[in-house]
């Protein structure tokens, strides 16, 4: 991780103040971090994006940004350096961006494999968990040819396999699990946000 940092976009647009976000002003501490994880197509960037607008926080993808240092699509890394090399940099990035205040964190949706990013997820935020089914996050995925760990002759069957491999270790580290596939990418922002106010009144 040798090239400066540049920085993604911060969301940062104004919510309307008499609309129905108004009150996610109280939601969490604005410091306490809060981390994405799911399989590829859960929705991690685009529900973290929403969320980020609506809760007036930084939004950063750990993906985009280890592409936008490293100067390469995720998928090169792979071919380079191969997934050995892209987790070392993916848990580097991880352990620097997981620091940051207030940050709503779209993790790689191989972020926790490795135990010590589940401990620096679990320790140093709120995880969410995005669910869905094997065959939802197909269909999301499928047209998009970009993801080095679905170039093989079926990969329905090796998302599937991903999945069970994973959901473990997804479960491990979440503090909220929410399901998605049943409701559009707007309403799985909103009932996170009710999510996020329960858990915080509970704990
Ligand atoms: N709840 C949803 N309903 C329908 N489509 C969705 C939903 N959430 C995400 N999508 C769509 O699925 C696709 C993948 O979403 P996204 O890129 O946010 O997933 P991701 O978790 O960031 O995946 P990756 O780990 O590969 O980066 C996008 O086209 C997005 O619009
Ligand atoms: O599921 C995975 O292991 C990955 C998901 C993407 O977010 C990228 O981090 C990369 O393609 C690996
Ligand atoms: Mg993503």
């Amino acid at each position: 991780m040798n090239k400066p940092l540049c920085r993604s976009a911060t969301t940062s647009e104004p919510q309307d103040p008499g609309g129905a976000d108004a009150p996610v002003g109280l939601l969490l501490s604005d410091e306490q971090p809060i981390f994405l994880v799911g399989m590829m197509g859960a929705g991690k960037t685009t529900i973290g994006r929403s969320l980020a607008r609506l809760l007036d926080r930084e939004f950063l993808d750990l993906d985009h940004e280890l592409e936008a240092r490293c100067g390469v699509r995720v998928s090169l890394i792979f071919d380079i350096e191969g997934e050995e090399g892209f987790r070392r940099r993916e848990t580097a990035l991880l352990d620097e961006c997981s620091r940051r205040p207030g940050i709503i964190l779209a993790t790689g949706g191989g972020a926790v494999l490795n135990a010590e990013n589940r401990r620096y997820l679990r320790e140093r935020g709120v995880v969410v968990y995005l669910h869905a089914t094997g065959d939802e996050l197909y269909r999301r995925v499928a047209r998009d040819r970009t993801r080095p760990l679905l170039q093989t002759p079926d990969p329905r069957a090796r998302l599937q396999t991903l999945l069970m491999q994973r959901e473990p270790l997804y479960q491990e580290v979440a503090a909220i699990t929410i399901e998605t596939g049943i409701m559009p990418i707007s309403q799985v922002a909103q009932s996170l946000i009710s999510l996020l106010k329960k858990y915080q009144s509970h704990s």
